[in-house]
């Protein structure tokens, strides 16, 4: 049979498209992707994150392995879950996985995403980033606050042994930690605390309901089809009118600055506040560029919803541990007041020499990273990570929980055992990988020292003063353990302690 001469072409076709497929194309089959759990058509694998996402990916990577490729909606996350995946994240690779995905409540809420958290990598990030690490929390800044930190702490005692007098002598910490770190952060910030003046606008309840709009699930990043949803549930409405309350908050808050200054009532042996200096910034007297009045608004937000929760919800944590554990809590009074001696007050000058406190403190973060999964990365170019092909524009989860508690990194890690660091250089400033709870490379947590301080003399003064027990009947080991949800893991109830005032202290 005669076959017409064009029947020639289709096994010409065949071959050059198979040529095609082997040498030009960058399809999956041929790319070594991570493993992936099933996913489900339109949602991914969003059902399987749960009420408690770390314990979720936790498990999830036990099965599937410490690199998995997930999709949330459309779009492709990385979830890393051990030291040398992290270690490839946050420093191999840390230029490439520096930006953050974009986050629609960010831009309603932040400016148009112009703080530094939620701002994609870039020169203005750089330039912000700059601004937060060299002007507003470098070292000798956080040092000039000093004052501020222990007044506050002062303030926090002097409320806590009022309350043991009280009938009822059940302490609420949380209450009592949630306000000395908006107070802090308040002063040092805006130099006075929110809740003082005459501002119609509640601020401590608005600055509240910042921090979760922003921990908030937002179908639209996700599922950008689906957006419509948000409006249905009413988050549209309710994240416009918090972000114009907090707007006209803050206009307020610089026009007072603005009106001191005029009326010469700024004392310039004072330690200035984030919003003099951002001023001075925006006036083109500390930097080579000028900072615009919305990057100066969304800047204060972020100090406010990046350091107010976190560093309440550790020292929750750090307490919670020390009643579950007697022996540590004893531990840490007699380190403490050993080094006090007899002085009335510890100040932050005594602090270096608590080895135990510090001890303490790093193994809380190591069981209880305050956020657990960090803040979410984005990759801007493929990258090969650990063999795996990555594709530029994937999300990047780091599960620091399931890192801190890796039998691999830490012997007995599910236990609270403060000693593991005493003879141990291990740190959280994101050089040792096995303790990230404040991250690491350029996306690191700029107020670690901040964090630090505050936990370190709260915690000093705390166990100096008082001694600590659980609510009567109540065993350490029968403590309710339970996390609450949302970006920042605190516990689920507040803690509750009983009080005593220590008479010799
Ligand atoms: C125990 C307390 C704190 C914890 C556990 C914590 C943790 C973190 C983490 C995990 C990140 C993301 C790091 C990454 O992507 O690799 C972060 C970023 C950040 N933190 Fe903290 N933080 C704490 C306190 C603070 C404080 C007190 C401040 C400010 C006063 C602060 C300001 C920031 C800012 C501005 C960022 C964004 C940095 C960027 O994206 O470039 N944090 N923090």
């Amino acid at each position: 049979m005669d076959l017409p001469w064009y029947s020639l072409l289709i096994p010409l076709f065949v071959f050059i498209f198979f040529l095609h497929q082997c040498f030009f194309t960058t399809s999956n089959y041929q790319k070594k992707l991570p493993p992936s759990p099933k996913k489900l058509p339109i949602i991914g694998n969003l059902h399987q994150l749960g009420s408690h996402p770390h314990r979720s990916l936790h498990k999830l990577s036990q099965k599937y392995g410490p690199v998995m490729l997930l999709h949330f909606g459309s779009k492709p996350v990385l979830v890393v879950s051990s030291v040398d995946a992290a270690r490839e994240i946050m420093k191999t690779h840390d230029i490439v996985c520096s930006s953050r995905p974009k986050s629609r409540m960010a831009d309603r809420l932040l400016y148009g995403s112009k703080d530094v958290a939620f701002s994609p990598y870039g020169e203005y990030w750089r330039q912000i980033r700059s601004v937060v690490v060299f002007h507003l929390l470098s070292n000798k800044r956080v040092r000039s606050y000093h004052d501020i930190r222990e007044e506050e702490t002062s303030n926090m005692i002097e409320k806590i042994r009022h309350g043991c007098d009280s009938s009822s002598s059940l302490i609420d910490l949380r209450d009592h930690f949630c306000s000395l770190t908006g107070n802090i952060i308040s002063r040092v910030a805006l130099g006075r605390k929110y809740d003082e003046g005459k501002s119609t606008i509640n601020a401590k309840v608005t600055i509240g309901e910042l921090g979760e709009l922003l921990g908030t699930f937002n179908i639209g990043d996700y599922i950008p089809w689906l957006e419509w949803i948000n409006k249905i549930i009413g988050l549209d409405t309710k994240s416009e009118k918090v972000a114009k309350k907090l707007d006209t908050f803050l206009e307020s808050v610089i026009e007072e600055h603005i009106n001191r200054n005029k009326k010469g009532k700024y004392n310039t042996s004072e330690a200035k506040d984030f919003v003099d200096i951002l001023r001075e910034i925006q006036n083109g007297k500390e930097t080579s560029f000028s900072l615009q009045r919305d990057s100066l608004k969304a800047l204060i937000l972020d100090i406010f919803a990046a350091g107010t929760d976190t560093t309440y919800t550790a020292l929750e944590w750090i307490m919670t541990e020390l009643l579950r554990h007697p022996r540590a809590m004893k531990k840490l009074q007699n380190e403490v007041r050993e080094l006090a001696q007899d002085k009335a007050e510890i100040k932050e000058d005594d602090l270096g020499n608590m080895h135990y406190l510090k001890a303490v403190i790093k193994e809380t973060l190591r069981l209880h990273p305050p956020i657990p999964l960090l803040v979410p990365r984005e990759s801007i170019e493929d990258i090969k990570l650990l063999g795996y092909n990555i594709a530029a524009k994937t999300q990047v989860i780091i599960n620091a929980w399931t890192i801190g508690r890796d039998p691999l990194s830490w012997k007995n890690s599910e236990e609270f055992h403060p000693e593991r660091f005493l003879n141990s250089n291990i740190d959280v400033k994101g050089l040792n990988f096995e303790l990230i709870p404040f991250g690491a490379g350029r996306r690191g947590c700029p107020g670690t020292a901040f964090a630090i301080v505050v936990n370190e003399l709260a915690l000093a003064r705390l166990v100096h003063k008082f001694n600590f027990a659980l609510p009567k009947g109540l065993k350490p080991e029968d403590l309710d353990m339970t996390e609450g949800n949302g970006v920042a893991i605190r516990r689920k109830l507040p803690l509750l302690a009983v009080a005593t005032p220590c008479s010799t202290y």
